[in-house]
């Protein structure tokens, strides 16, 4: 296929309610979606993908504009110069520039849409997806007090969800899990994410979550500390699980050589694209090591493609793959809904979901075109 133009549409949502990590507190949903023109011999077809990077640099390096920047500036003037663009090609085709791999991601995944359509295949049987739904857990965020804690995961066991991730941080950690569990018991799924704000010094106060049966810890320590993971991971019950820190396969490579991890958080946008996702689900599946599906609070669009990645057999664990409404009033493309704790893996050509036109420009903020 040869890319001919690019528009970034960049758009704001608003949350639901605020979600809060240890990091940030978001009342929107700000990124920017890449809809991409091929001529292919199928004729002209668009491509649409989405970037996960935040509005500020403080999950990963990245944000939205920063992301705007690289793709005008760098990334599509290499694209544009590639005469037989393939999904499987375009990391490599990028990979002289350094990092912005929710950037590269964003633009591997319009061209695997726009390569679905030409071939007439779900993004589902592409992969190698086995399954027709995918469990649905939940990400919740830290709560003023302990109290609405436990009431805003009784909600989400209410709707059904297949397991519960609480945010957690410094002085907001042991007495809200010991809430939870006090309140809920110990059969059903919950986790922590503490989003990097620890380090090993906290190794003795960590250790406590040990009494609450935890499915994993998520990413204690910094985003850099795999060799401290691992020396966290000898010291606690609870199995290590990395999210930030696997910033791509080699990472992983190592995260699992070194026992920092005996859980992996996939996340595409974070690795540089679904294609390198894979393979670190490929990776992990070698070495027993067990992966679920990140979220970013993306649209529609990422919820689609990320749950057909998750119906793909080493996603042994539950997923952040939750329902559109958890997050948004409205969402850009059809509803993504969670039933009996399941989200349904589309399997109809390319992503199986369409951006609303009215919805787009209604969230839109700015829209960036991008010509050879
Ligand atoms: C669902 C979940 O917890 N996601 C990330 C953190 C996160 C949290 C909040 C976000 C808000 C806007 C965009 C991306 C965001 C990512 C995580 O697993 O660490
Ligand atoms: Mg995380």
């Amino acid at each position: 296929m040869k890319l001919v133009s690019i528009t970034l549409h960049q758009v704001s949502i608003p949350l639901v309610t605020p979600f809060e990590t240890s990091f940030m507190r978001e009342t929107e949903k700000d990124c920017y979606l890449v809809e991409a023109t091929f001529d292919t011999d199928r004729g002209r077809i668009t491509g649409w993908g989405e970037s996960v990077a935040m509005i500020s640099p403080l999950y990963s390096s990245e944000y939205v504009a920063a992301g705007i920047d690289v793709t005008r500036r760098w990334l599509a003037p290499i694209l544009f110069g590639v005469e037989d663009l393939t999904a499987e090609t375009v990391g490599w085709h990028l990979r002289h520039v350094i990092g912005h791999p929710m950037a590269k991601s964003a633009l591997e995944m319009a061209v695997i849409d726009a390569q679905l359509q030409v071939s007439g295949q779900s993004f589902k049987s592409y992969l190698g997806g086995v399954v027709d739904a995918v469990p649905s857990g939940v990400s919740v965020g830290i709560q003023d007090t302990v109290e609405e804690t436990v009431r805003v995961i009784g909600n989400y066991l209410d709707e059904g969800y297949a397991r519960i991730k609480l945010k957690i941080k410094p002085g907001k950690d042991i007495a809200p899990v010991a809430a939870v569990r006090k309140a809920f018991g110990d059969d059903f799924g919950f986790q922590v994410d503490a989003n990097a704000a620890y380090t090993l010094v906290d190794a003795a106060h960590l250790r406590r979550l040990d009494d609450y049966g935890l499915l994993l810890i998520e990413q204690p320590l910094g985003e850099a500390d795999i060799r401290q993971h691992a020396e966290l991971a000898k010291l606690m019950e609870t199995p290590m699980c990395l999210d930030e820190s696997i910033v791509s396969a080699e990472a992983a490579a190592d995260a699992i050589a070194l026992g920092a991890a005996a859980v992996i958080n996939i996340k595409p946008g974070r690795v540089g694209g679904y294609i390198e996702a894979k393979r670190i689900h490929d990776l992990s599946a070698a070495n027993g090591v067990a992966v679920w599906h990140g979220g970013m609070v993306e649209t529609g669009l990422g919820r689609a493609a990320n749950a057909a990645l998750a119906s793909l057999p080493g996603f042994t664990l539950p997923g952040d793959i939750s329902a559109s409404s958890r997050f948004f009033h409205e969402d850009i493309t059809e509803e993504i809904v969670m039933r009996d704790g399941m989200v349904d893996v589309p399997d109809t050509v390319g992503f199986g979901v369409t951006i609303d036109p009215g919805k787009l420009e209604r969230f839109r903020t700015e829209a960036i075109e991008i010509l050879p």
